[in-house]
């Protein structure tokens, strides 16, 4: 701790023991708390439907301002009805948990991991090109596939289908749309079959005529 944070928390009448202080300190740690408790989703630890949305109104804004693209990742667990049904609520929570934990361990730090609703979760992926943000999602439906969920020493596997789109300096349209778009490639990607990505073809989402260097980084990346 620096010399200036130590004077911080210095008590003001210049006794050892600082009762003010210490409620100070106290409230300090309650209002963090409340505000993770605001923001988060209780069961998974994730980001909830609030932060959710004002994130990605923020990130919108970002790709308006720097031309940087924002990918969303919709993703839905596949037959959730039945875990429940079958293995019980709890072995449910349990599925939602863990799948929250492959979201956190494969996503990079700056991405932002959300529990929209029941078993429905959405990914905003900060500057992130659509190639990119497919193959992210890929690597998280496999890593789901591939994890079950041990309940009473039996192994419980998961699917999950997902819906992937990007957001670019010229989409002009709202966080709203931009979410139900990504929500029809989900649906999608259920009626398909499941555990499945779908994303719009790169081919069809080319510009017509001259493709322009910050557009072309934006679909493909820069590298
Ligand atoms: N255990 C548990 N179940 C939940 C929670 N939130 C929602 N659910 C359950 O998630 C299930 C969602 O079922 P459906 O919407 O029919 O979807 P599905 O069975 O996953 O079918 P598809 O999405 O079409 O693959 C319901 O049974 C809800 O009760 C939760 O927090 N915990």
């Amino acid at each position: 701790m620096s010399g200036k944070d130590n004077k911080s928390t210095e008590c003001p009448v210049g006794e050892s023991q600082c009762a003010h202080i210490d409620a100070l300190l106290q409230l300090q740690r309650d209002h963090e708390d409340l505000a993770e408790l605001v923001l988060t989703d209780p069961l998974t630890r994730l980001f909830n439907y609030r932060h959710f949305s004002q994130s990605l109104d923020q990130e919108l804004e970002r790709t308006h301002r720097t031309g940087h693209p924002t990918a969303l990742i919709m993703l839905d667990l596949d037959h959730f009805k039945r875990v429940n049904d079958e293995w019980g609520h709890e072995a449910g929570n349990q599925v939602l948990r863990q799948t929250a934990e492959l979201m956190v361990s494969l996503l990079r730090k700056i991405d932002i991991p959300c529990r929209y609703g029941g078993e429905e979760f959405a990914l905003i992926l900060p500057g992130t090109p659509l190639p990119r943000a497919v193959n992210a999602a890929n690597r998280l439906r496999v890593a789901i596939e591939e994890s079950p969920v041990i309940v009473d020493e039996r192994p419980l596997f998961i699917t999950a289908s997902m819906g992937v789109d990007v957001y670019m300096r010229s989409s002009h349209f709202s966080a709203e749309a931009f979410v139900k778009q990504v929500d029809s490639l989900l649906y999608q990607a259920k009626t398909l079959g499941r555990n499945r990505v779908s994303h719009p073809d790169l081919d069809s989402l080319k510009p017509k005529g001259q493709v322009g260097v910050e557009e072309k980084a934006a679909l493909y990346g820069s590298d």
